[in-house]
Formats: C-alpha cells, sequence, structure tokens
C-alpha cells in the first residue's frame, strides 16, 4: 500500500545543478525519478541560516511523495540523492549543498512513543551516543522550525503529529512570528 511521504528540501550552496534554487529543483527531479512518486511540492522559500550567521540563506521547499517502501528504504533513497548532489557531512550546522530530510511517513512512529520520549529527555550528548544514526519519525525537530513549517503549511496543513495530536497549523501558529516574518516565498 503507497503511503504518504513528507520530505523537507533544503540548500545554501551550488551543487553541480547550479545555485541553490536550481539544486533543490534538481532533487525534486531525482526523487520523481527515483521510484517515489511526486504528489504535491511547495513553493520555494527564502529562509535566514538557522543557527543565525552560521551561513548563506538557504531555499527550502517541502514535498508530498507517496511510496510503497518501509521508511529505511526511503531514507537510504534520500541520502544517495544527497550523496550525488556531494552533500558534506562533517559539521551539523554548516553549509549544504542538499539536505533532504524525510519529517513523516503516514502516521509512523519510530521508535515507539516511549523510547522517544526516554531519548528526548538525554543530554545531547548522550542522545547521540544512545540514538546514533536511529530513525526517527515524525522528525523530532519537526514542530520548532519555521523553515520546515512554513513551506510544510503550503502542502500538508492539516496533516496531524501522530504524539503531539497537533496540525502543521497548529504548530505553525505555536512559534514565534518573527520566526515566520523572516520567511520569503521565491
Ligand atoms: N534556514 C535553514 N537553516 C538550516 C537548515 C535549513 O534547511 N534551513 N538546515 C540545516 C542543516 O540541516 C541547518 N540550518
Amino acid at each position: 500500500m503507497e503511503q504518504e511521504c513528507l520530505i523537507a528540501l533544503g540548500s545554501n550552496l551550488g551543487s553541480r545543478a547550479g545555485s541553490p534554487v536550481e539544486t533543490v529543483a534538481a532533487a525534486l527531479s531525482a526523487l520523481a525519478d527515483s521510484g517515489l512518486r511526486l504528489r504535491r511540492v511547495s513553493r520555494f522559500f527564502a529562509t535566514p541560516c538557522f543557527p543565525a550567521g552560521a551561513g548563506p540563506d538557504y531555499v527550502n521547499a517541502c514535498a508530498a511523495v507517496g511510496a510503497t517502501m518501509p521508511p529505511p528504504a526511503v531514507l537510504a533513497l534520500l541520502h544517495d540523492i544527497e550523496a550525488r548532489f556531494a552533500r558534506e557531512r562533517t559539521d551539523r550546522w554548516g553549509s549544504r549543498t542538499l539536505d533532504l530530510d524525510l519529517l513523516a511517513q503516514g502516521d509512523a512512529v519510530l521508535p515507539d512513543a516511549a523510547t522517544q520520549t526516554r531519548w528526548r529527555d538525554l543530554a545531547p550528548d548522550r542522545q547521540r551516543s544512545e540514538a546514533p544514526e536511529t530513525l526517527i519519525l515524525p522528525h523530532p525537530r519537526l514542530q520548532e522550525r519555521a523553515f520546515v513549517l512554513v513551506p510544510l503549511a503550503d502542502i500538508a496543513p492539516d496533516w496531524r503529529h501522530p504524539l503531539a495530536g497537533t496540525t502543521v497549523r497548529d504548530m505553525l501558529t505555536a512559534i514565534p512570528g518573527s520566526d515566520r516574518a523572516s520567511i520569503t516565498a521565491l
């Protein structure tokens, strides 16, 4: 059965595809060519780098795609596309030629809610050692980021977080207005 995946795209450096806008556009074509079915694409937005001053502005967008494969296979596919656009994975907040995040797949919760709660309460360094490269769904920082929520609201305003119970529209209302105001559609 096909499930809907919500994917966030971001770029703040040119790649072999060209500018960040061209890179995000090329990544969407790559997604469509990869066996995922492209259902909806948001507008492209210029967003200030988070954290502030860590690099040039980003271009961010979101896409809804249909997938018949399980979440780890979708993630592997996203990593493969990132690699083709030569993203450097060394620096956590550093500049990105292309960043593809799997935000959600249907209402999947991975790992289970109790494990996610335990991890969330750990200090960040222990979080990284106990939960190294584990796929967490929905994406654990989805609610905090205007640069994700603003494009996501274009394509899935009524999607409901399976643990928090809130919609994308609710989450967007809950973040500071100044964060939203700093984002402009291209
Ligand atoms: N505005 C914005 N800032 C970021 C982004 C991003 O996509 N947009 N991605 C990052 C690395 O994941 C770090 N900072």
